[in-house]
């Protein structure tokens, strides 16, 4: 039976899981981009900590994480797919992978924008702890 043949509804739910999972370790694995969202995500959350963000700032930052590494990875996915349709330099192609890598983009300034919104107060305040002192 071919993998289309094979009904989604006699598929155990853990194999579904299983894909989505090996689509994550897969894209972790090969994407760049994707090390660097989840390096940039566990400082976030390392800050967020140390800095006891409020419940409604957390929920900023998670909605920031989640996004920029769930976009990441449909831009993966459309990359592939382009890449599989075609191996020809085209002009669509190109808008296809182009107008995907700037979705990212432009949820990635709103994520730094979130975070520079959420922790730079708290960054300047230890600035200033620091540096009066020295200033006295
Ligand atoms: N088949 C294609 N036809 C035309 N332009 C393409 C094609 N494939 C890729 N490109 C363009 O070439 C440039 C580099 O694309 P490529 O897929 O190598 O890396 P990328 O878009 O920088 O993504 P990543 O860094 O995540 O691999 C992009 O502007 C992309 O749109």
């Amino acid at each position: 039976m071919g993998l289309q043949e094979k009904s989604k509804t006699s598929r155990p739910l853990y194999k579904s899981f299983m894909f989505a999972f090996q689509g994550i370790k897969g894209v972790v694995k090969s994407e760049r981009n994707m090390k660097i969202h989840l390096a940039a995500a566990c400082a976030v959350l390392f800050f967020g900590w140390y800095f006891s963000v409020s419940r409604l700032e957390w929920l900023f930052l998670l909605v920031a994480i989640s996004g920029t590494i769930t976009l990441e990875m449909v831009n993966s996915a459309i990359e592939r797919t382009v890449d599989l349709i075609t191996g020809d330099i085209h002009p669509l192609a190109k808008q296809a992978k182009d107008i995907a890598a700037g979705a990212v983009l432009v949820y990635a300034v709103f994520s730094v924008l979130t975070g520079l919104i959420i922790f730079l107060p708290r960054l300047f305040g230890i600035m200033y702890y620091v540096i009066s002192p020295l200033l006295r």
